[in-house]
């Protein structure tokens, strides 16, 4: 549905995105991460026509984005889009005539994505009036209100409270059950883990690392914890594939890499005595960024 095909933005001497490709699918949920000033912004807006690249080409349903299309997307800017002196619903109402809808169909879409949205005793309110996480809340709506074919959200997680948060993850599951392929990003590593079928990882302008949780974390290898207190320090040092990360309470934590026979780790365990546990964890996705991105990141 979506095909970003090496998108590169230079400004200045900073390489804002470099060869940045990726694709989403219908009724796909892509988590698109990175530290600050990795390029996230700066793909997304040239997703949405609002930057041209200086190469590489966006695609949507095969074809070139025009203005047309862009019309039938949704997008949340990461600084605010709205208008502010305008009253909640006019503002949706509005916008989603702007989007092609006929005059009742964007009052019926902008009273129910206000009620969704949990604003609807601001639904009269000017929104430069609302507390920050409600104009998020207004600008979800604003990028849902004219029933989008695809969905860009820039940080649309931020400044939202637990209950926002769940009704936004209920909407986007929602959304790409219903086919729409969702791209958004985030800082908060747990909810894309929970949330996406596919993550991108962005660095310094170039995606790192991207697919399912599972397919990075197969690339990833494992923590091992081997619960042996009897065990000398150094124990594991010089066995194959093995990084240790810790020892704590007679518990040691091994970096295990990928395709990484674990029995001569148990053997070496059970040479220096009782081996009482022994435990693989699979690491969470903020483990794999930081794995990814290290720790000099951009
Ligand atoms: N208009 C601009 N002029 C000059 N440099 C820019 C401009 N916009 C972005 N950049 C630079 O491009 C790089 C990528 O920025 P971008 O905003 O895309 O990052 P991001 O991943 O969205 O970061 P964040 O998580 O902080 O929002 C940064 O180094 C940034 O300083």
């Amino acid at each position: 549905m979506l095909r970003v095909d090496g998108v590169t933005k230079r400004y200045g001497d900073v390489l804002a995105c470099d060869r940045v490709s990726f694709d989403v699918g219908a009724g796909e949920l892509f988590g698109f991460v990175g530290g600050n000033g990795a390029g996230k912004t700066t793909t997304m807006r040239i997703v949405l026509g609002v930057l041209a690249p200086d190469a590489g080409e966006v695609r949507f349903r095969g074809a070139p984005v025009d203005h047309a299309a862009r019309r039938r997307f949704g997008y949340l800017p990461e600084e605010r889009g709205l208008y502010p002196r305008m009253r909640v619903l006019d503002q949706l109402v509005y916008l989603a005539e702007l989007h092609g809808a006929d005059t009742n169909a964007a009052h019926r879409a902008a009273e129910q994505w206000v009620a969704r949205l949990g604003l609807r005793e601001h639904r009269d309110t000017e929104v430069q009036r609302l507390s920050l996480g409600n104009q998020q809340r207004v600008q979800l709506a604003a990028a849902l209100v004219h029933d989008p074919l695809l969905l860009v959200l820039d940080e649309p997680f931020s400044g939202l409270d637990p209950l926002a948060v769940d009704v936004l993850v209920e909407v986007l599951r929602e959304q790409a059950a219903a086919g729409v392929p969702v791209v958004f990003s985030s800082h908060q590593l747990d909810l894309v883990e929970r949330l996406c079928d596919r993550v991108g990882i962005i660095k310094g302008g170039r995606v790192v690392a991207g697919g399912t949780v599972a397919q990075l974390r197969a690339g990833s290898g494992s923590t091992l914890v081997v619960d042996a207190p009897a065990a000398p320090a150094g124990w594991a040092a010089g066995l194959a594939g093995v990084t240790v990360l810790g020892v704590h309470n007679g518990q040691t934590r091994l970096r295990v890499a990928p395709g990484t026979d674990d029995q001569p780790i148990l053997a070496a365990a059970l040479a220096t005595g009782p081996v009482r546990g022994f435990t693989h964890q699979h690491p969470s996705l903020a483990e794999l960024y930081r794995d990814a991105v290290g720790v000099d990141s951009r």
